[in-house]
């Protein structure tokens, strides 16, 4: 069983608790065995190539599919008991969502408010009003849909998503396709939801994108969970500690280069006129240690740098050496 902070009781403080969920298509096992808590108030990423899984969670956590078994409980709701009160509790944003082109800004998300049954036509204008506000789009709300930008599509989808309060936000790939800047603005948006008490979970297949925005993130792939963490703790759990290592000296770089060949977890060591560069797989500890006895042993260090794999050379490794086997 993959399983990570699954507990044997409701999890009272996580907004989303997942357990041994199973999604099957006829004999395809689109997700497997699948546990995971998300803590209230959280910005939680989930990461995996195309065909993942990530739209398939997506699909059970928001009442749009049963899973094939498994539980789910939203806000301590069981899902599959209570789908009326899971419905109010979340909030989904899919993946490329159409808005019509012939509704204006405003009469789009009212049409919306009115379906969820928010009150009188003056309570709506208000709802909407704070919701466009939430986007940054309230100067734009007599804009025709068909007039925005794929940013802008966006922010009104998110408006939309935000209508009815949900707790738990659910949001497939809100960040493709958008410029650095809107991808900043979607960041500070999630970030005030969150702070206000949402929770929010968040796929995407770029990992960059994900550690820009969210606390922690946890690593999807063939319908697995592979990591849960912080950034740092996956790169941990899927076993990639290797770092390139760049020493300039003031003199005797080649001397230095013998000195750091002969030492523990040191790979490929090349050097020129000032530097020795080097692959190192060691602990901190470990690198802590080799750089205090490369000064003491009489060289002297100007500069020292650390280069760690990035997220996305970890996750390409990932889905090719499971594509191989
Ligand atoms: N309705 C369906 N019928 C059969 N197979 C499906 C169906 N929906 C998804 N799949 C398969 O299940 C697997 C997981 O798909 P899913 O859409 O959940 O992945 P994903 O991580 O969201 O991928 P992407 O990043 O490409 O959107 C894929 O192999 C997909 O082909």
């Amino acid at each position: 069983m993959t399983s990570v902070n699954a507990s044997p009781a409701v999890e009272r403080s996580a907004a989303i608790d997942i357990r041994d969920l199973r999604v099957d298509y006829g004999d395809f096992v689109a997700v497997d065995d699948l546990s995971l808590t998300v803590p209230r108030g959280e910005v939680f990423g989930l990461v995996g190539p195309n065909g993942a899984g990530k739209t398939s969670t997506f699909r059970v956590l928001t009442t749009l599919m049963m899973p094939t078994y498994g539980d789910v409980f939203l806000e301590g709701v069981d899902i599959q008991e209570d789908l009326e009160s899971a419905r109010r509790i979340v909030g989904y944003m899919p993946d490329l969502a159409p808005v019509p082109s012939d509704l204006k800004i405003w009469e789009f998300l009212d049409f919306h408010a009115a379906a969820y049954g928010l009150g009188t036509k003056a309570q709506r204008r208000e709802r909407v009003a704070e919701c466009l506000e939430e986007v940054a789009l309230t100067d734009q709300r007599n804009k025709w849909c068909k007039e925005l930008s794929r940013g802008q599509t966006q922010r009104v989808v998110l408006a939309k998503t935000l209508l009815h309060r949900p707790k738990v936000l659910i949001l497939d790939e809100p960040a493709s396709g958008l410029d650095p800047l809107a991808r900043r603005d979607l960041r500070m948006t999630l970030q005030r939801l969150a702070n206000h008490g949402a929770t929010i979970f968040v796929s995407s297949h770029i990992l960059s994108e994900l550690a820009e925005m969210c606390t922690s993130v946890c690593v999807m792939n063939r319908g697995r969970l592979l990591a849960s963490g912080t950034a740092d703790e996956v790169r941990h759990q899927l076993g990639s500690s290797e770092r390139t290592l760049t020493v300039t000296l003031l003199a005797r770089a080649d001397e230095a280069a013998s000195w750091i060949s002969s030492r523990h977890a040191v790979r490929d060591v090349r050097s020129s006129a000032h530097q020795v560069v080097f692959d190192f797989n060691g602990s901190d500890e470990d690198q802590a240690a080799l750089m205090e006895d490369l000064i003491h042993a009489g060289f002297r260090v100007r500069t020292f740098e650390e280069k760690r794999t990035s997220f996305e050379e970890i996750l390409v490794e990932v889905a090719e050496s499971n594509r191989r086997s």
